[in-house]
């Protein structure tokens, strides 16, 4: 039976910009798009791991609100649980540590760039919201 991981993502705005993380080519799912963040760990809420991981990874503290998006992908490493968070950052600017690559898209604009598949509902769903504000 497939593993079970389950994982959050940031989905950090600032004015009408996303920011978006490439991965690492030595990493599973090498060189695709995600939002910052990683595995929540046995003593963690979704919350708290995600505040580590954008620690660790980004270097920065972000406010973490409303949940975005949650999926289930079953990749060929395992299933992937992935719930997705607005944040707003509080301290610092992320910096690059294990991504290749960061940039900050419009809503609309995020699907130009090439994501993790169990990432594309949150797209579709912040291209929805961003028409709706519009
Ligand atoms: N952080 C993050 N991970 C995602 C997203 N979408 C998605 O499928 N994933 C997958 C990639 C990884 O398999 C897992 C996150 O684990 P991680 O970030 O802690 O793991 P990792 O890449 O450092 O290590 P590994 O998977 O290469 O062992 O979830 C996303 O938007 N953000």
């Amino acid at each position: 039976m497939k593993k079970n991981i389950r994982v959050v993502g940031a989905v950090i705005i600032d004015g009408d910009k996303i920011l978006c993380a490439q991965r690492g080519m030595e990493k599973s799912l090498p060189g695709l798009w995600e939002f910052p963040g990683g595995k929540i760990e046995e003593t963690e809420t979704p919350q708290s791991a995600l505040q580590r991981e954008i620690q660790e990874e980004m270097h920065c503290r972000v406010e973490i609100g409303e949940q975005v998006e949650h999926t289930v992908y079953e990749y060929d490493f395992g299933i992937v649980h992935l719930t997705t968070f607005y944040c707003q950052l509080v301290e610092g600017t992320p910096v690059l540590t294990e991504h290749i690559e960061i940039q900050w898209l419009k809503a609309d604009e995020l699907e130009q760039l090439e994501w993790a598949p169990a990432d594309i509902p949150a797209i579709e769903k912040l291209k929805r919201t961003y028409q709706i504000q519009k």
